[in-house]
């Protein structure tokens, strides 16, 4: 008998909860925004960084950038459908100007100078000038690495001025200085980069130098100084030694709005990562394609081996218009001997002197230049996105000797 009434308990809840129930639906009919919502949002997906990313206008970033918060979004929630899962596409960064970017860097090129400058100037106008006077000149030039050539030539020409006119006053020590410092900095050589395109195809500009001289950081800020320049650019991670290499140059370029052409496998042909680059950079009609590519190749064969390969597999496309050696400033004399090797596995056009921000020794801009004979187009003054600068021998010389 108890067990009749227990069921008859059970049975009658049962009931009324039915009942509230359907009553509850039979309510709330016909208004299902929250789930409409949901079912919304994968639609509203982010943009990703996927290949077809190539084909996307310049104002999408391909990079990790992270997405910036919305701009006037009300806290209170959504009013909308859909309206909350919709995410902006990343900002794109403007970057400085490049006119101008080194005399914005002045005071750290003129700290990378202290020696040549201030220390020179202090021993020219101390006054009566010996010979030991002289040869500590030509030591502080020698420091500074400037070349045992370059120096004596500057002594020597220092020499004659101070025994012709007589005078060493500081103020025409330093015009002497300043001519004769921009005489060995050759003002004429031709320091544009190659960054138009030339008939139907971009310009194409491999960038080499030993590994950790600022290769791939170099290829991100030179995006940014050709994006301020308003030419469209693709980027080019022929630098597959290295796995990270590939995602921090995708996000250099997805600041800017630039697309980077990857392969997402580790150790990857670099060949057919510029190869990809540059038919790319084609298809998409851009202005100009940079390819980063890895440096860290143990003896000569291999560097020429890969490199020549690289420039082989690039060239059934289109010709190469720039090779730009990037060349860390503190490494000084040695620095320039690996500067070398590479000169001898390709064609170098242009050097990119970087770290200059971090040594004394100003004067290898002269240095190289000499003995690989061919122009310093930039120099790195710092680890800023903006700290990579035209190199204008004028501005150079000046925060030198001023
Ligand atoms: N102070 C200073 N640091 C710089 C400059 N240029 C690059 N660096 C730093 O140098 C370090 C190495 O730069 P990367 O661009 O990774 O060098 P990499 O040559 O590509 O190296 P691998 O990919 O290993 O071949 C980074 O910490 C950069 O921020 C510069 O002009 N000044």
């Amino acid at each position: 008998m108890d067990n009749l009434w227990l069921y008859v308990i059970i049975g009658l809840i049962i009931l009324v909860l039915g009942a509230g129930l359907v009553y509850g639906l039979m309510r709330g009919g016909g208004r299902a925004e929250t789930p409409i919502d949901e079912r919304e949002a994968p639609r509203q997906a982010p943009p990703g960084l996927p290949a077809e990313d190539m084909d996307r206008s310049p104002g999408q970033a391909t990079g990790a950038a992270p997405a910036p918060e919305q701009p006037g979004q009300p806290s209170e929630g959504p009013t909308e459908i859909g309206v909350e899962e919709i995410i902006p596409a990343p900002a794109v960064e403007r970057p400085e100007s490049a006119r101008g970017r080194l005399q914005r860097l002045r005071a750290r090129l003129a700290r990378s100078n202290s020696a040549i400058g201030k220390g020179l100037l202090a021993l020219l106008s101390r006054g009566k000038l010996d010979e030991e006077a002289w040869e500590e000149v030509e030591d502080t030039l020698i420091a500074s690495d400037l070349g045992v050539e370059a120096a004596t030539q500057l002594v020597d020409s220092l020499r004659t001025q101070v025994k012709v006119e007589g005078a060493t006053d500081e103020a025409t020590v330093r015009d002497w200085l300043r001519k004769d410092l921009l005489e060995l900095v050759q003002p004429d050589m031709d320091r544009r980069i190659a960054s138009s395109r030339v008939g139907i195809r971009p310009a194409v500009i491999l960038v080499v130098g030993v590994n950790g001289t600022g290769k791939t950081t170099t290829v991100g800020k030179l995006a940014r100084v050709l994006v301020a320049e308003d030419r469209d650019v693709l980027l080019g991670a022929a630098d597959t030694f290295r796995a990270a290499a590939a995602d921090q140059l995708e996000t250099w370029g997805g600041r800017v709005g630039v697309p980077t052409v990857r392969s997402d496998k580790e150790g990857a042909d670099p060949a057919a990562v510029a190869f990809d680059a540059v038919k790319a950079g084609i298809e998409q009609e851009v202005d100009v394609v940079i390819i980063d590519t890895a440096g860290r190749l143990h003896n000569k064969v291999g560097l020429m081996d890969e490199l020549g390969k690289i420039k082989r597999v690039i060239e059934k496309q289109s010709d190469i218009d720039e090779v730009l050696l990037v060349l860390d400033a503190t490494t000084g004399q040695n620095g320039l001997q690996q500067a070398k090797v590479f000169a001898e596995a390709v064609d170098i056009t242009g050097i990119v002197l970087t770290k200059l921000d971090g040594t004394a020794k100003g004067g290898i801009v002269v240095s190289v230049q000499n003995q690989l004979g061919v122009p310093v187009k930039l120099v790195g003054l710092g680890e800023g996105p903006d700290d990579l600068a035209p190199f204008d021998p004028e501005a150079f010389v000046d925060a030198i000797v001023s």
